[in-house]
Parts: structure tokens; sequence; C-alpha cells
């Protein structure tokens, strides 16, 4: 039976499926870059630059992370004979800068070295910035001038001019090292980067992670030439074309044949963003549902039935792999802001689980946090510690269980208030991504949004979508393996608890206040 391989490349961790055509996962791997490739000092895949706001990574942990994760597989046994196709998702936003040695050493890989050793001398900018970087404020406000403002932006390409975006990233670049990005002769993302590694040929962006670019056309989805003028010299030249997220790329590098035994004759289709494939992996890409993903950071996303840009500026519309667009709002401080929490207080995550919770009242008495612990891209302001508002006692002396629900609710108080503008009114509201297996973070999601919540039978619905993505072009059982995969777990519905509404928008309104004193980040 055919088989389908699938990739997730997003901000802690590099994962891999194989799946069949009928659903049953034959292998899965997963190397955690801060754990298993030390040596790139990234505990949490990622570094802090020099300059303020500054977060990259090194493409070439990316690269080893591939290599490492085949090898575990290959040498768990997993079997790679019958895999007809391969797909996969980078975490959105971060760029790889590749110098004119790219194409020929990419068609050249030999499976006598190691991936990094290769397209090492390529690279033209030693890390990327990633998704986390908020250092291009200024570079934000000249793109938005020169097209006569950021709603124009956002008229555009879906988003107004936004820090973590690549457009305002690469010019920031160009600005700051302009012979480095004069030797750049091509600029990838990450989902291509990987995808054009294991094609061993140059590959293009997919309209889905394309749209995280402040680059994209939406209504023409090809690259906006005032945009592209706007943002760097020569960028036209520099980017792989835009294509629909289901073209075939071409078929597998000889380097993955010989060193890991996978069929030439696999072909691989363009990656995409890790969180349009989550849509896909969720069973979510038809309009009516609602994904919140919590991974590094917090998504909330949904297949959008007409494009509808938000109106403060925040929220995005990306290409959905399966046609048309969905809507994604992004919350920087997401699980590492729990980790804070839970790091802080030297507790387990079972402080956040029902049992923890049950230590104090939904609403927590009126008690609650501004759960930033660094700036904010939701709504956009600088934080370097969270803020306490309510009682006295709980801003000067604050109990740790207190603490603890007063994290959890203000997060998903904010991802209500942030979402408002999407108007999604689903029945069921799907939960994905690391912390998703937390109950008691999946119940006050719960009651906070006043909708039940499910869980999936996979837990990476990244690398599911993966799978699906390659399938579909490729004449595999979509539907067979989307059922399978994407179907709700038994029992693990949580539903909202009675009477929280008054709890809620008490809570929401002091949140809002406590919120507006802080000035926003430009
Ligand atoms: N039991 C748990 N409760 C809460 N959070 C958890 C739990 N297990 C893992 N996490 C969180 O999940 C995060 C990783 O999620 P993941 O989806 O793998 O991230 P990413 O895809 O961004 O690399 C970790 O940062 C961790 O804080
Ligand atoms: O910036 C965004 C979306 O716009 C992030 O969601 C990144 O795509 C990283 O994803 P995770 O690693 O947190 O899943």
């Amino acid at each position: 039976m055919n088989s389908w391989l699938g990739f997730d490349a997003s901000t802690q961790s590099l994962s891999a499926l194989l799946v069949d055509d009928s659903g049953n996962i034959l292998s899965e791997e997963e190397v955690n870059f801060g754990r298993d490739l030390p040596q790139y000092n990234a505990p949490q895949g990622f570094i802090e630059g020099n300059s303020e706001g500054e977060f990259h990574a090194d493409p070439l942990m990316w690269l080893d992370a591939l290599d490492l994760c085949l090898q575990r597989m290959s040498e768990g046994g997993a079997d790679f004979s019958s895999v007809v196709g391969i797909s996969g998702a980078g975490q959105q936003h971060g760029t790889v800068y590749l110098n004119e040695d790219w194409e020929k050493h990419l068609s050249r890989l030999s499976s006598d070295k190691n991936l990094a050793k290769q397209i090492g001398p390529c690279i033209s900018r030693a890390t990327s910035p990633i998704w986390m970087d908020v250092s291009t404020g200024q570079e934000c406000e000249e793109i938005a001038e020169k097209l006569g403002g950021a709603m124009e932006v956002c008229r555009r390409s879906g988003s107004v001019p936004i820090e973590r975006f690549s457009g305002p990233q690469i010019r920031r670049f160009a600005k700051i090292d302009p012979d480095a990005y004069a030797r750049t002769t091509r600029i990838h993302l990450v989902s291509s980067f990987l995808a054009s590694v294991l094609a061993g040929k140059d590959a293009p962006i997919d309209h889905g992670d394309g749209s995280g670019m402040n680059l994209l056309n939406l209504e023409t989805l090809t690259w906006d030439e005032e945009l592209l003028e706007a943002t760097a010299p020569e960028l036209a030249n520099k980017l792989p074309d835009p294509v629909l997220a289901e073209t075939v790329v071409g078929p597998l590098a000889p380097y993955f044949q010989q060193k890991y035994g996978i069929p030439g004759s696999a072909q691989v289709v363009a990656f995409t963003g890790d969180n349009p494939s989550s849509l896909v992996g969720m069973g979510a890409a038809q309009p009516g549902k609602v994904v919140i993903s919590l991974g590094t950071s917090d998504t909330f996303f949904a297949a959008m039935p007409e494009v509808k840009t938000d109106p403060n500026g925040y929220g995005h519309v990306f290409g959905n792999p399966l046609g048309g667009f969905m809507s994604l709002v992004c919350f920087r401080n997401g699980s590492l802001a729990r980790e804070k929490v839970k790091e802080q207080l030297g507790v387990e995550w079972t402080a956040f689980d029902c049992e923890g919770l049950q230590n104090t009242p939904i609403g927590n008495d009126g008690d609650g946090m501004i759960p930033f612990f660094g700036p904010e891209i939701n709504p956009r302001v600088d934080f370097h510690e969270p803020l306490l508002f309510g009682s006295e006692e709980f801003q000067k002396d604050p109990d740790p269980n207190k603490l603890v629900r007063a994290c959890l609710e203000g997060q998903f108080i904010n991802m209500r208030l942030q979402t408002e503008w999407i108007g999604a009114k689903p029945e069921v509201i799907l939960l994905t991504g690391g912390a998703s297996s937390n109950d008691g973070i999946a119940q006050t999601i719960a009651d906070v949004m006043g909708i039940p919540v499910d869980r999936l039978a996979t837990s990476g619905s990244v690398a599911t979508g993966a799978v699906l993505r390659a399938a579909r072009p490729l004449g595999g059982n979509f539907s067979a393996i989307q059922e399978h995969l994407c179907s709700p777990v038994d029992g693990s519905r949580r539903y909202p608890a009675e009477g929280t509404l008054p709890a809620y928008q008490r809570l929401a309104q002091s949140f809002s206040q406590a919120l507006a004193g802080k000035s926003p980040r430009r």
C-alpha cells in the first residue's frame, strides 16, 4: 500500500510522520532542537540576537534535525519502501538567505557528508530571523509610508506590515548588511528551504506560507510589485515563485534514497506554513470549524468563507492550502509564558490541570493577569513582565494557585477579545499543539470561550496536514487518511462550566482596563 511522509519543522522541534493510504501510522519521530542538538545553544529552538527584539535560529540546525530525524526513523525500522509522496511545513515567517552556490550544491548533495556541511557554504546570513523577532518596527513604518499607509499594505497582502513577517525582516537585513544582502541570490521561508533540500532543487513558496511575508498580493496571488519595491532592492529576483500548495516540486533528491532508503521516485509536494498545514491536519480546511493551536505560540485560526481583514490590524489572512483563505491570529506569549509561571512557582504541569485549578474559582475572584513576559503581538504592546490586577492582596503577595489561573484566564480572555473580528461562532473548538493535552488548559478555554473543545486522535496536526497534502495531488486516499487521523478522541471533549459568563465578562472588562494603561509598541 502507498505511504506518505509528512514533516513539521516548528519552533522547538522537527518531527516526521509516515502514514499508509488507510491512515495507519507506520512510524513517527521527533527531534527536539534543545535536547537533541545542544551544540546550537538554542534550548527552545531560538537564540536572542544582540539588538533589542532580535530572535533568530541557525538554519543548519534545521538541516541537522532533518538528517537526525530520518536516521532515527530508519534505525527504528521504518519501512520507507512504499513512500510515494512527501510534504511538510515550517514555522511561519522565518527566512533563510542563500548565495549563488545554492542551486549548484543542492543538485550535488552527496550521501557521504551530512546536509549541514554541504549547504553550510551557501548560507549568506548566518542566522535566520524567526517569527518571534520584533526588531523591525522602523521597517514596518517605512514600508507602510511608501505604500500610502498600513491599511493599503493590508488590503494587498492580508496584513498590515508586521514585525515578524518576512518582508520587513528582509528590509532590515538589506539595511544593516547591504553587502551580504547583495551576495544573497535566493531568500527562502523555512518551509520552502526544507522542500528545496528534499527535492535537491530550488522549490517554490506556497500561497499559505507566502501570505505571511507582506509581499504576496492576495488578489493576484503573485508577488506585489509595489510591496517588493518598498521592501528591498532587486527583491523580485531573489524570491522563488509563489504557487498553489498542491504543486509537485519534483522527485526526492538521490541523497535521501542513498542514505535512508526512501524511493527516488517519491515526489516532493510544496511545503507550507505550520498553521496552514495544521488547518488541513485538523480536518478544518472547510469553513465552519475553528482551531486553537497551543504550540510555542498560541494561534487561533479558521478557514474563511470570504476574505475579511482585521480592522485593528493585528490579525492576518493567509492562503488555505486546500483553496481559498484562512484567518489567523497569533499570540507570542503562548507556551513560553505558561512555562515561565510554572518555573517561577516551581510547580509541574499538573498545577495547570483540572485538579490544580480546582483550588481556585472560575474568574479568580476578579484577580487577573496580563500574562505577557515579553513583547506581545496581539495586541502590539511592550512588556517585560506580567501585570497583575484585582485585589491589593493579590497584587502584593499573590497566592500561587491564583497565579496559575490568572495566567490561563488572562491568555484566553485576550484571545477572545482579539479574535472577535473574525465573527466565528463554531459549535466546537478544535485544540492542537503541545499544551492541548493538558485538560485544565482545555477546560479554561472552554470556560472562557463558552464553547466545548475537542482534541483529535493525532497529536501532530501539522505533520498530519503534511501527509494529507502530499497524498492529495498524488492520488492518495485523502478521505480515508482524514477519517482515520482527524476524528476527535472519544471522551476528550471538555464542556464550558455553567454560569461562567458574568465572571468572565467582569474579568474581560478589568483586563481591558489594565491593558489600556499600556501604550502600543508603535
Ligand atoms: N502537559 C503540558 N501542559 C502544558 N503545556 C505543555 C504540556 N506539555 C507540553 N507543553 C507545552 O508545549 C510546548 C511545545 O508545543 P509544540 O506544539 O511541540 O511546539 P512547537 O510546535 O512550537 O515546536 C512546550 O513549550 C510546552 O510548554
Ligand atoms: O508566527 C506564527 C504565526 O503567524 C507562529 O505561529 C509560527 O508559525 C510558529 O508556530 P509554532 O512553532 O508556535 O507552532
